[in-house]
Order: C-alpha cells, then structure tokens, then sequence
C-alpha cells in the first residue's frame, strides 16, 4: 500500500493545467511502493506518474535527485525525468505535499528474475555507471557504513524479540565488517543504492526502466552491484543462493563497466555491508511500525540469512 495522501480528481485536474500534458482522463492509486504516494494518470495526451512525497524523503534532496535522472536521461539511460511545467518547474506542491510529474515507464517490476533478466539489469547499471563518471552533484549517504553502528545501538536488546540471540550475533557483525570497510581504497560515485528487483522495470528479458532512485548518493560505486547482487540472488527469505542469478548480474555489469581484481575480492565484504544495510534498516522499521500499520514490515532475518552465504564466519558463533 503507497497511497498514504489522497489527491482529488478536481485537484488533479487544475494541477495538470500548468503543464502541457493535456487533460486529466483518469487517475488510480497505485500499491506498490512504501516511500511515498503514487499514482497511475492518464490524460488526453500520454501516461504519467504523479509521486507526492511523503515523510522519508528530505525533499530538500528533490533537486539533487532530479539533477541525476536528467543527466542519465540525456545520456540514454531508461530512467524516468520529472516533466517540466510551462514555467520549467519539476517541484510542485499538492494536497500540503511536495509533488512531481514523471515519465511513465513500460515493464513489470519482478519478484523471481531469470539469469537473463539479471543479465540485462546488471548491464543496465553497468551502463549508469559509466554514464555517471562526469555527473558533478554529491549527496551523503543517509544509509552509510559510519551509520550502522548507530542504528545497531538504537535497535537495542529490542532485536531479540525479532529471533533470540539477535543483539549479539548483529553487533558482532557491524564490528567485523565496518571494521574492514575502507571507502577510500575504491572508486566512489554517485549510486543508486536500492536496485532491487522491483525497482527494475522489465519488458521480457530488457530493461524497460530503472526507478526508485530515492536513496542516490554517493558511495563506493561497486558497492551498487554488491546491494543489487544481495537482492536479486536469493528468495524471499534469504536462503537459496542462485549462483546463475549473481554471476549474470555481475557479467552484464561488466559488459559495461569492468572490475578490478581488487573490487572482485572485495565483493563479498561489499555485498556482506548490504545485508546488514537492510537487515538494520528492516528491523529498525520492524521494531517501530505497528503490526497493523498501512506499509508491509519486510523481513530483517531474510537479510541476516543472506550474509550466511556471503560470510559465513561472521554468522556463525
Ligand atoms: N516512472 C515510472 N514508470 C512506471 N511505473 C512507475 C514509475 N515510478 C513508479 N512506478 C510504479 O510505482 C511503484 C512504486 O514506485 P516506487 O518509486 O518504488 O515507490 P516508493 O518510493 O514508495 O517505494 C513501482 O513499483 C512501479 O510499479
Ligand atoms: N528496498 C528496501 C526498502 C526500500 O523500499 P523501496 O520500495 O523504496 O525500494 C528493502 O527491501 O528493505
């Protein structure tokens, strides 16, 4: 459910009047998504995506999220720009919200992707990647290593009432991999920092979009492919490692953007700090949203499990 702010037909209509998109044909909520409200709109003259933004995004950050996906856009990558009004404004306000008009883009966000949609998706950032070596904006990482430890502490003995011994075995770790962690022995970039499958938009085994870029900021770029390796590898619950899967993903990658030996060995450390990116992330949601709130809680443990595979010592008492 992401529908959190309703926006009326009649406010829908007179917003659209300051572009040039024609008239308002029809408008429906659409499910997916936790962030922030968004709608399907139809009008006389095309499909677009109408995003208010809720409370987790700083939308002071707006302007440096839509600086990137025109600078990707332009350079021929499949994301979604926000339309310009007659004025040239992209942010707006509706209904008391900050509020965006962007480019609707074909596909179906997956949920079991193949090794050929890997493929083709591990290419695609590959390809946003090199598109992004001249791209001049930075932005912190709201989500990055020197911040987990911090979120460890304000989950607290809390975490065990997610699975028995939790507290223990995640603070041990956040010490074994924040330890290792050295953000100035790689390259760094801009990066998309959440390219799950559902942020993924597939046309059969193409990429039709990339969307979601909400969490951009600036980190250790191969770690983009570790996070996305983490998410596209495994089930729902973290087990099953699909080896054809990650190796896909990291051949399309590098169809488009080559490691070195170094950032191959470092793989797993990188992928490792993403399991415990989102499993702090999940638990801190899990420990402070009501069971029966509007947004699904995800599962913290299904990213526990997947840094099993990634290091196993690290899990194991
Ligand atoms: N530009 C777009 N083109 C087509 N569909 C989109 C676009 N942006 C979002 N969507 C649809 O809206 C859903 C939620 O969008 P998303 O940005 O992931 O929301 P949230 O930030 O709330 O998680 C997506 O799963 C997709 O179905
Ligand atoms: N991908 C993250 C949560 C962020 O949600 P999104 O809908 O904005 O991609 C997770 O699965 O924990």
């Amino acid at each position: 459910m992401a529908v959190y702010t309703h926006v009326s037909a009649e406010a829908l209509s007179t917003f659209l009047t300051r572009y040039d998109v024609g008239d308002l044909v029809s408008a429906k909520g659409i499910a997916e998504g936790v962030e922030n409200s968004n709608y399907l709109v139809d009008t006389t003259k095309g499909r677009f995506i109408l995003t208010l933004y809720e409370k987790r995004v700083d939308t002071g950050d707006l302007p440096f999220f839509f600086s990137l996906l025109d600078h990707l856009a332009d350079r021929g990558n499949p994301v979604p720009p926000a339309i310009k009004d007659r004025e040239g404004v992209t942010i707006q306000t509706l209904e008391g919200r900050s509020a965006c008009l962007i480019k609707f883009l074909p596909g179906i966000s997956l949920s079991h992707p193949t090794p050929a949609q890997a493929l083709s998706a591990g290419a695609a950032m590959g390809r946003m990647h090199d598109a992004l070596r001249d791209f001049p904006l930075e932005r912190p990482n709201s989500m990055g290593v020197e911040t987990w430890q911090p979120l460890f502490e304000r989950c607290g003995h809390s975490l065990n009432e997610i699975a028995p011994g939790l507290y223990d075995d995640l603070g041990r770790a956040v010490d074994g991999v924040t330890r290792r962690w050295d953000a100035d022995a790689h390259d760094c970039s801009v990066i998309h920092a959440d390219l799950f499958p559902d942020n993924v938009l597939m046309l059969g085994d193409e990429v039709g979009g990339l969307i979601d870029f909400y969490f951009a900021c600036t980190d250790i770029r191969v770690y983009d492919l570790a996070i996305m390796h983490s998410a596209w590898s495994f089930d729902a619950k973290g087990h099953g490692y699909d080896a054809a899967v990650g190796d896909a993903l990291v051949a399309g990658y590098e169809r488009n953007f080559p490691l070195s030996d170094f950032e191959r060995a470092q793989f797993p450390l990188l992928a490792g700090g993403s399991c415990l990116r989102f499993a702090l992330s999940r638990a801190w949601d899990w420990l402070n949203t009501p069971a029966d709130a509007l947004v699904t809680r995800k599962d913290p443990l299904a990213y526990w499990r997947r840094l099993a595979h990634y290091d196993p010592e690290l899990t194991t008492k």
